[in-house]
């Protein structure tokens, strides 16, 4: 097996699945340690006229979107409305038809990103041990060891998941190494952070635990997250912005705010407001989303 890259085919260079994208020179001046060593990426998400079909499948025909840098989106939707599809092509991982998609005004190439998937088996490399997936990206992008040792270990500790770190993949638990092949994700320090059901494969206690984590992360770096989710409840707790699609071809049903104060944990989601949130969510799905013929 061979590292997980993704060849681009718009012409732009490509990413590093798990672990952002490598930069032209290695990082000399690279942090010492710490996930908010650099500043989190402001200004707006652009998306215009994005254009994408599949054969004779319109997904996307002229799709406009303006989200805000440093915000958490959970995207969510009826299944095959492309939510997979918007975000593989809004990090750069699939090429579009058609459109633009501007960072702050800076295309994709100028913007460091980095993705988790569903398939956290497939993701990590077997071959080397958790601490070493982790220390991957930063290894090829030529950073010292003990920059890089320094960086992993604070890393680590702001995550806060008891993991053993020698362990090879196949020795820890699902969300053991789901949280590893995040781990690895931010090592780099992304500008923007792309999940695609991270969680779905894993059993609801540690599924909580994980969005607790995730979220602690987001607050104490301000790192734009894109979270798909095929879970309502999920997609609430997670998100400053509910990202609600239609049908294909695919139009934005709505974008829910949601104000609630973080930290979100498992009380949050019996709460009033949340479930009122939640419900409003719900009912914009049922009108805009759901199959009309079952
Ligand atoms: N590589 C591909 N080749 C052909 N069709 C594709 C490809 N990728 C996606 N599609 C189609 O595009 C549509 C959107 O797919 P996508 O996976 O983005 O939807 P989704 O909302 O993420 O789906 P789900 O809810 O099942 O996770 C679907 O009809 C899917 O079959």
């Amino acid at each position: 097996m061979t590292a997980l890259r993704i060849a681009r085919h718009d012409g732009e260079p490509e990413i590093e699945a798990d672990g952002g994208r490598a930069p032209a020179a290695p990082l000399a001046a690279a942090p010492s340690g710490g996930v908010n060593a650099r500043p989190a990426r402001r200004g707006q998400l652009t998306i215009r006229g994005l254009r994408k079909s599949f054969g004779g499948t319109v997904v996307y025909d002229g799709f406009d979107l303006d989200l805000p840098l440093g915000s958490f989106v959970s995207v969510f939707g009826p299944n095959g409305c492309g939510k997979s599809t918007l975000i593989n092509m809004i990090s750069g991982l699939m090429p579009r038809d058609g459109g633009e998609v501007l960072y702050d005004g800076q295309s994709i190439r100028d913007t460091r990103i980095s993705y988790v998937f569903q398939n956290y088996r497939e993701a990590l490399f077997p071959w080397l041990r958790a601490i070493d997936n982790i220390h991957y990206p930063l290894k090829i992008k030529g950073m010292p060891k003990k920059a890089r040792t320094a960086r992993v270990e604070q890393l680590i500790a702001d995550f806060g998941i008891k993991i053993d770190l020698n362990a090879y993949p196949y020795q820890l638990s699902g969300g053991q190494q789901q949280a590893v092949s995040i781990l690895r994700a931010l090592a780099p320090e992304p500008e923007v952070l792309f999940l695609d059901e991270p969680f779905s494969a894993l059993d609801y206690e540690m599924t909580l635990l994980m969005r607790e984590k995730l979220q602690a992360i987001f607050q104490k770096t301000g790192t734009t997250m894109m979270l798909v989710s095929h879970d309502l409840e999920e997609a609430v707790q997670m998100a400053d912005h509910v990202l609600l699609l239609t049908r294909r071809p695919t139009r934005v049903a709505a974008l829910v705010d949601n104000p609630l104060p973080r930290p979100r944990d498992a009380a949050t989601l019996i709460g009033a407001d949340f479930v009122a949130l939640r419900s409003q969510c719900l009912e914009i799905f049922q009108r805009e989303a759901r199959v009309e013929t079952l």
